[in-house]
């Protein structure tokens, strides 16, 4: 006999959030299950890193909220940063953020120290073993994106992982690589992974659906052949390549 379904990992409901009486986001309805992969799409300004700062409760201090946040069936929309990354959500931003004078291996043990997971297995996972011993700022771009990676894991904080943009700056070459890793989190470990991108060819494969932000609200959620081949997400982009 199926047991009692399990509840999403994520489930947003009518999230909205306003400052100075700009409404920046409106009414997200959003629910993501566990192991799923879901891209973030949108055009610039469209609300997708306000999106993530909403899921992590960075933004609990400003403005006007309204609607909830749940994770595993809990509502943690007033919860703080820390207890929500103790429920699992592991968090990248836009640009890297990693101390340019301590070791690949110092970061990752830093973060181990409020997680349980080996250091070697963190690094192992997101192939970087081989550069433990190397400075943070020696690191090209797509090896700090694997070093943050790396901490999340070693923190405990990567059952949820929300990556907002992790190819920005990353160059070309270093591309494949970086999506391998990702990948592998998801597929192979079992991650739910949300992630802003702004490339489609990178999400095709990757991405289990699309959600498609526009002046804050969610215009469509998707596969991504059906997303491209979506009009209203074409004339959303007008002016901005898909
Ligand atoms: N703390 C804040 N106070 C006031 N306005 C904000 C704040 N944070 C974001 N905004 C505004 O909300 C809108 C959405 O910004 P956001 O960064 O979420 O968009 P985005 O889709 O991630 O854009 P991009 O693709 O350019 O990164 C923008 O107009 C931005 O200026």
């Amino acid at each position: 006999m199926a047991g009692e379904p399990t509840p999403d990992v994520l489930a947003l409901t009518g999230l909205s959030w306003s400052v100075g009486g700009s409404a920046i986001l409106s009414g997200v309805d959003l629910t993501v299950g566990e192991g799923e992969f879901v891209a973030v799409i949108g055009p610039n300004g469209a609300g997708k890193t306000s999106l993530f700062n909403l899921i992590s409760g960075l933004t609990r201090a400003t403005g006007i909220h309204r609607g909830r946040v749940a994770v595993d069936g809990a509502d943690i929309t007033t919860e703080a940063p820390h207890r929500r990354a103790r429920r699992g959500i592991g968090r990248t931003f836009q640009s890297s953020s990693v101390f340019p004078t301590m070791t690949v291996a110092e970061h990752v043990a830093l973060a181990a120290r409020v997680g349980r997971v080996k250091e070697s297995d963190a690094l192992d996972r997101v192939r970087l073993a081989e550069k433990a011993g190397a400075l943070a700022a020696d690191l090209s771009h797509g090896d700090k994106r694997k070093l943050e990676l790396a901490m999340l894991l070693a923190s405990g904080a990567g059952r949820l992982l929300l990556l907002d943009e992790p190819m920005a700056g990353v160059a070309s070459g270093d591309v494949p690589g970086l999506v391998e890793v990702i990948r592998s989190l998801h597929r192979d470990e079992g991650r739910t992974v949300l992630m802003v991108e702004h490339h489609m060819e990178v999400l095709l494969g990757l991405a289990d659906r699309v959600a498609v932000m526009h002046h804050g609200s969610l215009l469509a959620i998707d596969t991504p052949e059906r997303i491209m081949a979506d009009a209203r997400v074409q004339e959303a982009y007008v002016g901005e390549a898909l």
